[in-house]
């Protein structure tokens, strides 16, 4: 593969690249650059996630190296979302998810190295450079940074400034030249960018996927439960929560539908060779097949394409998609149990 073949097959399906001159210098000198993504194992792991994940399986293709970080201590710095002591069951249970994940876009996760923070964010060393950090940053600068990540409050507590600065320690520690995830981590990097170099590190490079709509339309919210699919949804309920989603006939905008069938379903299908396939009885004009989401997206504003069909066939392909990572899941309900007792802990506890 030449180095516009990794390029291409590195940023597509981004939202922004920070900076693409940067990136093509990369994979034009290394053949292995280290790329990261790091997630903080709060709540249940959904649809919005597999979409973000799915692009690792394009960067091993492009010969990065890939490090997933189970960011556990963040978990709990951000407005302690994950309590103390739930901490290692939710990481447990965000690796064996991620790692599910993977698997269903095609990747093999034994090539993706996995890390825990509190593995190497306790050291001295990192320990001594975050003091330096805290010392040099302001808190309006900290705040600003993570003020898309960070849960707001009225009286903001400290660990919600420590939280940018150690993500910005986490690129070095971790040896990355690329740092990857939703582009609502944008503001955090951009401040690694600008401080790194002065705490014996590299500006990463910056890759942000793009931040997808909930299906009840606008910002997929984690506290509403219908605007995202779990992995673990039943095929009955991805189906329910498809049928109840924001699809206004010809509009693209704030429709999670066409972005969910655009960012997840088509690029799995394509990695198998496959079509969209929505079936319609012969009388309102038969079975639809698509080859691209371009042409599926036209036939939608076009209204040759009827919202109660194209939801129907999302939810069965996303059904599809989600279902290996739903398989493992139940398979073993323990971990679920452990890392959300409150919601899942009795019906295994028996
Ligand atoms: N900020 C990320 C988690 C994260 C933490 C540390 C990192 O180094 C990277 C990412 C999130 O919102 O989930």
């Amino acid at each position: 593969m030449n180095v516009d073949e990794r390029l291409e097959l590195a940023t597509r399906h981004t939202q922004e690249v920070v900076t693409e001159e940067e990136l093509r210098t990369l994979l034009d000198e290394r053949d292995e650059p280290r790329a990261y993504i790091g997630y903080a194992p709060t709540g249940e792991m959904h649809i919005g996630h597999f979409t973000t994940m799915r692009k690792l399986a394009d960067f091993l293709d492009a010969g990065l190296d890939v490090t997933v970080l189970i960011a556990d201590l963040h978990a709990h710095l951000d407005d302690e979302k994950s309590p103390f002591d739930l901490l290692e069951a939710r990481a447990a249970y965000y690796e064996e998810t991620i790692r599910a994940m993977i698997d269903a876009a095609g990747a093999d996760p034994e090539g993706v190295a996995f890390v825990r923070g509190r593995e190497f964010e306790l050291d001295e060393e990192y320990s001594l450079e975050l003091l330096r950090m805290a010392a040099e940053t302001t808190i309006s600068r900290a705040q600003r940074a993570a003020s898309e990540v960070v849960r707001e409050s009225d009286s903001p507590k400290l660990g919600g400034l420590l939280y940018p600065l150690m993500q910005t320690l986490d690129v070095d520690a971790l040896d990355a030249d690329i740092a990857y995830g939703g582009v609502d981590q944008r503001g955090i990097y951009m401040l690694s960018r600008e401080i790194l170099p002065d705490h014996g590190g590299d500006a990463p490079i910056c890759l942000f996927a793009p931040l997808l709509s909930g299906l009840s339309g606008g910002k997929m919210s984690a506290s509403e439960e219908a605007s995202k699919v779990n992995l673990n949804d039943s095929p009955e309920a991805v189906a329910e929560k498809l049928n109840d989603a924001y699809c206004p006939m010809g509009e693209r905008e704030d429709n999670g539908v066409l972005e969910y069938v655009q960012h997840l379903v088509f690029p799995i299908l394509d990695e198998h060779d496959e079509s969209f396939v929505v079936e319609r009885p012969e009388k309102y004009g038969g079975d639809l097949v698509y080859d691209s989401y371009e042409q599926l997206e036209s036939d939608f504003l076009e209204e040759e394409l009827h919202p109660q069909d194209l939801k129907n066939a999302a939810g069965e392909y996303i059904s599809d998609v989600i279902d290996p990572i739903r398989t493992r899941l139940n398979d073993n309900p323990q971990l679920l149990a452990d890392a959300y007792p409150e919601k899942y802990g009795d019906e295994t506890s028996a």
